[in-house]
């Protein structure tokens, strides 16, 4: 894995040289910690820390073995029985390290006389580790040292610990806000390197957020620096099968937008009753919202069929599946009209790859799943009432949930997904009768996932309307210009989503 990503690092890298990283400065000095001058007799033992020792080996895996941070967290813990406190330090450690280390790549560069990708990866990452907490986190300075040269010494020798020792009192010297004007490009000069080294993206990410937003440099620095926030935990409550009131009553706290959906300020949501019995889940908001806007949209005649297109792992077939059987609950007590679905309705849930159609299976109670390709579609053509098309994208409006995938995600890949999003938006539209309705969704922002690919679909049809979005959505501002709605991190605390309706004729 690299740090600031293919193009986007050199470019970023405009600040390097610009501190000297006098060779061994502070090698063989004081360790830190209040432990005693090194090189008065042996160093004292190292001592093992469980809660850093877990953030090392998560970021460790996740560079040797791709693993994905977010899915093999929750086994080491487990593994390890930390809980409480020092589980948060571990998560909080290699999670918040995994995100910064674009801008921290650029600090260790400029306190060291070898450049990042010179340095053996394992002792990379303990740096990187040292750098986190000394300029992102309260840990005290002595500790963030002591506590790095100690894992250093434990987990990759004792003459690296010196490099390390010697790096990490060089960026002690500054704080982040100082750091960030040293090493990264002048705005003014080169403003796309300047955000991807002050908020720890690659360039090709940020030139993407950029034109998405619309091209204004601060609000991409304010969408940035909300991917670099952890996102808070929200529950859905399923229709029919769980109530807010629920969830209010298991600790959760009132939600911001959907009817049906609260925040988990703390705790594990599998211990609550309803999530574990998959009557509520985790759900980001804008995933419930773009879900039932879809199911707002008035259609004449009949509305009993509906499909979810790629329904793998069945976030939104969850809420589409209660929905339809048992009707848009808030909406009819709220007295919303025909916005309200007033149930009877049974959805298809459609899903390319077998294990993951197995999860949609395992949260839906009506729906029928099956395995299938949406591109070949297994169904006859305008039968269905409503199309949800939440398509496979490169995800980059959940960088928050996933703190690697920014240095993982390929600018490669958009040609491909590109070709699947129009095939499979074009399916959606094939499947759905006159008069019913496509919701096309991603949880990406990028122009060529979204605004680009309804385009170069509709442009070659004459039976499709587009609605405006956003006024299924009455509860949220700032969705944008329409007529497509967009969610956004660092406006609704969502993740960023991207949401088309679109009517046949
Ligand atoms: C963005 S995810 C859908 C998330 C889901 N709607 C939810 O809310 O949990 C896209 C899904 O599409 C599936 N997929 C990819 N290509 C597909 C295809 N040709 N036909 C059907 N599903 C496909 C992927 O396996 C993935 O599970």
């Amino acid at each position: 894995m690299s740090s600031a990503g293919g193009d986007g690092r050199n470019a970023a890298r405009g600040g390097r040289g610009q501190g000297p990283a006098p060779r061994g400065r502070g090698a063989g000095g004081n360790r830190g910690g209040g432990r005693g001058p090194a090189g008065a007799g042996r160093p004292p033992k190292p001592v093992r820390d469980e809660a850093r020792n877990t953030a090392y080996d998560l970021m460790r895996a996740v560079d040797e073995r791709d693993a994905y941070a977010n899915l093999l967290m929750p086994t080491l813990l487990r593994e390890r029985r930390l809980s409480g406190r020092d589980a948060g330090l571990a998560t909080e450690l290699a999670y918040g390290t995994l995100r910064g280390l674009g801008t921290y790549d650029e600090i260790i560069a400029a306190c060291s006389d070898r450049a990042p990708e010179d340095v053996d990866p394992p002792l990379l990452d303990a740096i990187r580790l040292g750098v986190h907490q000394l300029l992102k986190t309260r840990v005290p300075p002595h500790a963030a040292v002591g506590t790095t040269v100690d894992l250093v010494r434990l987990r990759v020798g004792i003459g690296a610990s010196k490099y390390a020792n010697a790096v990490l009192r060089k960026v002690s010297t500054r704080s982040l806000e100082q750091w960030v004007p040293i090493v990264a490009p002048d705005p003014a000069d080169d403003p796309v390197g300047h955000l991807a080294v002050a908020h720890s993206h690659p360039r090709w990410i940020v030139e993407a957020l950029r034109d998405a937003v619309g091209g204004d440099f601060d609000e991409t620095a304010a969408l940035l620096a909300a991917d670099n926030e952890r996102p808070r935990v929200t529950l859905v409550a399923r229709p029919g099968r769980s109530s807010v009131a629920e969830l209010l009553d298991a600790g959760a706290e009132p939600a911001g937008y959907s009817p049906y959906a609260a925040y988990l300020p703390e705790g594990d949501p599998g211990a609550i009753l309803a999530v574990a019995e998959s009557r509520a889940a985790v759900q980001d908001e804008a995933s419930q919202l773009v879900a039932l806007a879809l199911t707002r949209v008035p259609v004449e005649g009949a509305d009993s069929r509906w499909l979810d297109l790629c329904a793998g792992p069945g976030g939104k077939a969850g809420l589409l599946d209660a929905i339809a059987t048992h009707g848009d609950e808030a909406g009819l007590a709220a007295g919303a009209g025909p916005a309200a679905f007033p149930g009877g309705a049974r959805l298809l849930a459609a899903e390319l790859q077998y294990h993951r159609a197995r999860l949609v299976w395992q949260t839906t109670r009506q729906a029928k799943v099956i395995t299938a390709n949406g591109t070949v579609p297994a169904w006859r053509p305008g039968v269905f009432d409503r199309v949800m098309l939440d398509a496979p994208c490169t995800g980059l409006g959940a960088l928050r949930r996933r703190p690697e995938a920014r240095w993982r995600r390929d600018p490669r890949s958009l040609p491909e997904l590109g070709r699947l999003q129009r095939d499979l938006l074009t399916s959606a539209i094939e499947a759905v009768r006159p008069g019913g309705v496509v919701g096309y969704v991603t949880c990406s922002p990028h122009l060529a996932e979204t605004d680009v690919v309804v385009g170069d679909v509709l442009r070659r049809r004459d039976d499709v309307e587009v609605l405006d979005a956003r006024a299924y959505l009455p509860e949220v501002e700032g969705l944008g210009e329409g007529p497509y709605a967009r969610f956004w991190p660092h406006r609704h605390g969502t993740d960023a989503m991207f949401l088309a309706l679109l009517r046949r004729r």
